[in-house]
């Protein structure tokens, strides 16, 4: 570890590849926080559209509307969206999925 920062070593000597490495992992560290905070929001949203369903009387999940979304990621990033997909599902659950598998 660097010790004026907190991120690792570029892992090259040559000066011109470590400064564009560092620019390029300050823009990774942007996008990983917008994901986050969007998985975030999006799981809170998706708890809140499960809670009113529910108390409204309807059910906690709609698999039809799952399979939208899982061919959308699916059609978006390839055969690993599938898997992104049903990770983004999952985090929708939350507390109302019950009992954690994981
Ligand atoms: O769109 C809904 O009806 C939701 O409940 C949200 C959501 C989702 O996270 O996208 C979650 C559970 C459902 O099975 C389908 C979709």
């Amino acid at each position: 570890m660097s010790p004026a920062t907190d991120s690792p070593e570029t892992g090259t000597d040559q000066p011109a590849a470590s400064d564009r490495i560092s620019a390029l992992r300050r823009r990774i560290d942007e996008i990983d926080g917008q994901i986050i905070a969007l998985w975030q929001e999006r799981a809170a949203a998706s708890q809140e559209v499960g809670a009113t369903r529910i108390a409204s009387g309807g059910t906690r999940l709609v698999l039809s509307r799952e399979r939208v979304i899982m061919e959308r990621y699916r059609e978006g990033m390839g055969p690993d969206g599938t898997q992104v997909a049903l990770l983004i599902l999952r985090a929708g659950r939350g507390p109302l999925g019950g009992v954690d598998a994981s």
